[in-house]
């Protein structure tokens, strides 16, 4: 949400640009009929009209209100009714408005009406852990000066989350062509889907010179070692042929449209070199001529496919190879028909171009040898971590995350780990985030081998492995092959001076896990932002200052969309980032809580209209304190 709008604002601006959206798709099928001569002279005089209507209306006529109605002279429509050889097929009447931030999907007002009104002051606000700053240098390097007295961003007890409305009291209005399409790119990109040519060769080489497919000959006991399936026998062993063959062939398809993109290329220059000779118009005809002959195609049939092709290269020329060669599976219905092809499609993906290509680069390494096939460059742009990059930099470039730090550290580094590290100068071998205590080793280790921790919110049962795992409480995070999939976020430098931020690039269902809160587990810090944890045996920290995951570069907001939850996962308890309804490109916040905030004279910029801690003056801190002690 942008600073200074209500939520309300928001969800009204939000329903607006879907309604938009909408209608930019839609009507220019309809003025193409139109002009099509679906409506004639004789269907007496035509009215575009807007209404709303109830749905619910128990047995009632539906309540109508009328917004906008439009006359259209249909004696000036027949007549300038163009003549349909010369029709082009591109009707793109309005644009969107552009939005750096899409929705994928915007609730009513009324849907969130069971939102907590974060802003009051109130003990539920009492947290379990906190995040502590002093009078010292941040952890983050930002500055402050603190008094070091502790305050703490608190993993939340309040009930949560709760569950969403059935759709039918809930009305969400669906994606926009154009959201679906890069809402498609993050999926793919995020996705299992791994892109290599080598996938492709891989696969014609386990064909035996026999023609039966290597796989499948395999014994149990090579395709056991493989460590590949999790199934036996010929199940098994399908299973992993079919995996390796739609890996292929997404491969493939994505060979297809680069090769494709830069015929257009080729296509274009040939028009250039003839021009030389002749008028831009033959230049034109002589080349589509030239290519029939090599496709074998009719000049129909080329002028067709030139057409998608076309979409493909403009696709490209706007968001990079990356944007193309990730774009999901409806890439060709979506050049084919171009009810999306607006202004608003190539900015938005002019202002994606880098997220995408940091995001393709680090999870992908190999993509880029796939540009090998046109003889592009094949070396990585962006490579280490995706969260080594911090996005939306000037010219919207990445740039690395150290030098965002450099001006208050030099030397600053900052390490990814996938599991929190226990600090053992603190707590030796003891973890001190065993929720009750630990059961003798022989205990321990039949526990281990038979699964039987059980969850304490759905008392299902919870294992790593995903065959014996029920818990699906967070299956983002634990117990399902998901699991280890990275969440798709990206760190990005926010436009309100707070340093880094970590923005969504697809939505976050209410309820669903973003990531753990993982960091070095210790005690005894000061002057250093922690989050503090408690089990029944013992209080501890977590410290993400220079090592940890993508949850240390979540910012504070007094209207927040997402927060801190205590979790026990295998008898170990963990602090989890959870959504509360967060759509694809906002800034996922949470609140710190007034514990973090009472004695520093740092002033808020998240910029909500409710904001708690904006133009606070000093001399009051004491007393804010106190209200909420
Ligand atoms: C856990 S870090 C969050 C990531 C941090 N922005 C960074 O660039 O590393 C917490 C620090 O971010 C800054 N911060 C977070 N939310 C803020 C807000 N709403 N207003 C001002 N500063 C904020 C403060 O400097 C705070 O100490």
């Amino acid at each position: 949400m942008s600073p200074g709008i209500s939520k309300d604002d928001a969800d009204i601006q939000a329903i607006v640009r879907d309604v938009t959206a909408r209608i930019n798709e839609q009507l220019p099928s309809l003025i193409r009929e139109l002009f099509e001569g679906r409506f004639d002279g004789d269907s007496g005089p035509l009215q575009l009209e807007c209404s709303i209507a109830s749905a619910n209306t128990r047995g009632t006529s539906p309540r109508r209100i009328r917004i906008a109605a439009l006359g259209i002279d249909n004696a000036r429509l027949l007549s300038s009714r163009p003549d349909r050889s010369q029709q082009t097929g591109e009707y793109a009447l309005t644009q969107v408005a552009a939005h750096r931030n899409l929705r994928l999907r915007s609730l009513p007002t009324s849907s969130v009406s069971t939102e907590v009104d974060d802003t009051r002051p109130s003990k539920r606000r009492k947290d379990t852990g906190g995040l502590r700053i002093s009078s010292a240098a941040h952890s983050d390097g930002t500055n402050s000066s603190g008094t070091g007295v502790a305050r703490r961003l608190g993993s939340d007890l309040r009930v949560f989350p709760q569950r969403k409305k059935r759709a039918s009291e809930n009305p969400v209005l669906q994606p926009s062509t154009l959201e679906k399409f890069i809402s498609g790119i993050w999926e793919s990109i995020y996705s299992g889907v791994k892109l290599d040519p080598s996938e492709v060769i891989g696969q014609w080489q386990a064909i035996e010179s026999s023609g039966a497919p290597r796989l499948l000959l395999t014994t149990d006991q090579e395709i056991a070692s493989q460590d590949d399936t999790a199934a036996k026998g010929n199940f098994g062993r399908i299973n992993v042929l079919a995996r390796k063959i739609s890996q292929t062939s997404r491969t493939c398809r994505s060979l297809e449209v680069i090769v494709q993109a830069y015929w257009v290329k080729c296509f274009d220059e040939r028009v250039l070199e003839l021009t030389e000779t002749m008028s831009r118009e033959k230049a034109k005809k002589a080349t589509i001529a030239e290519a029939c002959v090599d496709f074998r195609w009719s000049e129909k049939e080329l002028r067709n496919k030139m057409g998608v092709w076309r979409g493909y290269y403009e696709i490209k020329a706007a968001g990079g190879w990356a944007a193309l060669v990730f774009a999901g599976m409806g890439l060709y219905r979506f050049c084919k028909y171009r009810v999306s092809f607006t202004d608003d499609l190539f900015q938005t993906l002019r202002l994606l171009r880098h997220r995408i290509e940091v995001a393709s680069d680090t999870l992908h390494p190999r993509w880029r040898q796939l540009l090998a096939i046109v003889g592009e460059p094949t070396d990585p742009k962006y490579v280490g971590h995706p969260h080594d990059w911090v996005v939306n930099g000037p010219q919207n470039e990445a740039i690395p995350l150290a030098d965002t730090y450099r001006q208050w550290d030099e030397n600053f580094s900052f390490t990814h780990l996938d599991e929190s590290n226990i600090d053992e100068d603190a707590w030796g071998l003891f973890d001190p985030r065993l929720d009750r205590p630990a059961p003798p080793t022989a205990v321990r280790d039949l526990i281990d081998s038979q699964d039987i921790y059980t969850c304490s919110v759905c008392s299902a049962v919870q294992s790593d492995n995903a065959r014996v795992n029920e818990c699906t409480c967070y299956p983002a995070l634990y117990g399902s092959v998901r699991a280890l999939a990275p969440a798709p976020v990206q760190i990005y430098r926010t436009p309100t001076g707070k340093n880094n931020g970590l923005i969504a690039c697809l939505q976050f269902e209410r309820g669903s896990a973003i990531g753990e809160f993982i960091g070095l587990i210790t005690s005894g810090l000061s002057g250093l932002d922690v989050m503090v944890g408690q089990t029944q045996r013992a209080t501890y920290q977590i410290w993400q200052g220079r090592a940890g995951n993508h949850t240390r570069f979540v910012n504070h907001s007094c209207a927040p969309n997402a927060q801190f939850e205590r979790f026990t996962w295998k008898g170990v308890q963990r602090v989890v980032l959870v959504s509360k309804g967060i759509e694809a490109g906002e800034e996922i916040t949470v609140d710190y809580t007034d514990s973090y905030w009472k004695n520093l004279d740092k002033e808020c910029l998240c910029g909500q209209p409710k904001c708690r801690y904006r133009d606070r003056n000093p001399q009051q801190l004491p007393e804010l304190a106190s209200l909420t002690e």
